[in-house]
């Protein structure tokens, strides 16, 4: 019997527009363990959030499967919560209650009142974002509004946290200090998370694993790489740290050298 946690099952994906078929996705095949930690990069268009979003369920595979502890995933659920670059929250209501309105709908009928009180409280600490709870999305700034996506996203206790590029739009520093967090939230919740990003440094900092996208169309997964520096990870002393320097070096190749040739070879 197979034992993947979540498996990615030769998956190809085609858009129709018209007469006209363009293939973005071609045969994409990865298994994930649970716990797992897997950053996905590739250049710009290669299909890196369309793979995401058939693994959320939001849009449907043309060929193949996806599976999920054995069942197959053609529809979003609770289960995958997915992070975006945008942080989506309803800008109306406060941060206590973006996070509230994720709480109700997965745990209305299985906790009480009180109990999920405490629980939106509890993933907001997990963020640091407790003190804002009142505040509206319009009143933080862009890194506290992604803390309270993340918060919203771990309220709903997924199995797998999918994150689109999360980072994107946020400077150097915020950046680093959401990086710091996610990798703590990571260690202590012990959860799968597949993070799509264009930062070399970041996918090698957060990842057990990096899969490497050739471009599109028809992209497929070119490599994979184990990244097998121990946990916990401080990134003043990765830096010069030679299982650091040689992953973040065989990235940047395959990006740079490697898929450049791939690409002029068809
Ligand atoms: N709903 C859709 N209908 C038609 N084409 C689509 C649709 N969604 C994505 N595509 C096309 O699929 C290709 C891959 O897009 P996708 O957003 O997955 O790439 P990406 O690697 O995430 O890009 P980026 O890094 O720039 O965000 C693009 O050519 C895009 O135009």
């Amino acid at each position: 019997m197979d034992q993947s946690y979540l498996k990615i099952d030769r998956v190809c994906k085609s858009f129709s527009k018209g007469a006209k078929v363009t293939e973005v996705l071609s045969d994409v095949r990865l298994t994930i363990d649970k716990g797992e930690f897997v950053s996905i990069i590739g250049h710009s268009g290669c299909g890196k959030s369309t793979l995401l979003n058939l693994i959320a369920g939001l849009t449907e595979v043309t060929t193949g499967a996806i599976m999920l502890e054995g069942r197959e995933v053609n529809a979003p659920g609770p289960d995958r919560a997915v992070v975006f670059q945008n942080h989506s929250l309803l800008p109306w209501l406060s941060v206590y209650d973006n996070v509230k309105l994720a709480v109700t709908k997965v745990f209305g009928a299985t906790k009480t009142k009180p109990e999920r009180h405490d629980w939106i409280m509890q993933n907001l600490d997990l963020v640091q974002m407790t003190h804002a709870a009142d505040k509206r999305p319009g009143e933080i700034s862009g890194g506290m509004r992604q803390r309270v996506g993340i918060a919203r996203a771990l309220a709903m206790e997924p199995k797998i946290l999918l994150l689109d590029e999360p980072f994107g739009a946020l400077d150097a520093l915020t950046r680093a200090h959401l990086q710091d967090a996610v990798m703590e939230i990571h260690a202590r919740l012990k959860n799968t998370m597949i993070m799509i990003t264009h930062d070399v440094d970041e996918a090698v900092l957060l990842a057990d694993r990096i899969v490497m996208m050739t471009n599109g169309p028809a992209a497929r997964i070119g490599e994979v790489l184990p990244v097998a520096i121990p946990r916990p990870r401080d990134r003043i002393q990765l830096a010069s740290h030679p299982d650091y320097v040689r992953a973040r070096e065989a990235v940047l190749r395959f990006l740079y050298e490697r898929h450049r040739f791939v690409e002029a070879a068809e």
